[in-house]
């Protein structure tokens, strides 16, 4: 478990959206000056997408940026429950390299986590940065109690993508998914959180408190991070 866990408290989402892209703006300067490239993850989902508008709107050389999602919905491009979709609409007007994980062809769902786990293995690793999210039940990315939780927090470190079926399915988004490893995720060189809202705090709250055997998913990512961990809140 990181030494340093450190909340941010913001007084709302736009506050919380100016600080975040703040932070993420200065970790791709710092990459593109060190080795003149970054690659970083994003969370899907609702929450960062005010944090991405003012991100895109940060004068950067994004020509040298590449983006990937944290986690992805099965689900055709375009479609409203496609996070490379709305990450795609912020950075791809401004020249970023934005990478989907999930391609249609795929036959099932853990052969698409097979195919992104291979094509992942084209970029720069460890990332520069993962952004996660955080959903109600304390998923992560895409990391969900189910059949491939095991593998998802326990499976080889050089796997860095896998096929989930959560189990329950989400009610908000109930499709296969497919999510970076718990690995791939503690790996980056920076990692953040940005979440809204008293019921997600009290659940990484209590996720930290249990530790290493976290029944959280989000927990279980928390105990294995050996660098400091920035976990954004603001109350909506
Ligand atoms: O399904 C997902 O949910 C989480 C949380 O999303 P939010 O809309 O509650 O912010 C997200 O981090 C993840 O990337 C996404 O696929």
């Amino acid at each position: 478990m990181s030494d340093e866990i450190e909340w941010w408290d913001y007084d709302d989402a736009a506050e919380m959206a100016a600080a975040v892209a703040g932070d993420i703006g200065f970790v791709i300067e710092s990459a593109i000056d060190a080795r003149g490239g970054c690659v970083i993850a994003l969370s899907g989902g609702k929450t960062p997408l005010p944090i991405y508008e003012k991100l895109a709107a940060t004068k950067l050389d994004w020509k040298r940026v590449t983006i990937i999602p944290t986690d992805e919905r099965i689900v055709p491009l375009g479609d409203p429950l496609s996070n490379i979709t709305a990450i795609g609409k912020a950075f791809l007007p401004k020249g970023a390299r934005v990478i989907p994980i999930v391609s249609e062809a795929a036959k099932d769902y853990r052969a698409a986590g097979k195919a992104a786990d291979a094509r992942l293995g084209d970029l720069h690793w460890p990332l520069d940065l993962c952004l996660l999210g955080v959903g109600a039940d304390g998923h992560t990315a895409s990391i969900f109690p189910g059949p491939d939780f095991d593998e998802a927090i326990n499976g080889p470190r050089e796997r860095r993508a896998l096929g989930v079926m959560p189990d329950p399915l989400p009610p908000e988004a109930p499709v296969a998914r497919v999510t970076l490893s718990r690995a791939a995720i503690v790996s980056a060189k920076a990692l953040m959180i940005a979440v809204t809202g008293d019921a997600k705090r009290k659940v990484i709250e209590a996720a930290i408190k249990q530790g290493p055997s976290s029944s959280y998913p989000i927990g279980r990512v928390l105990a294995d991070a050996e660098l400091p961990v920035d976990i954004h809140w603001s109350p909506a």
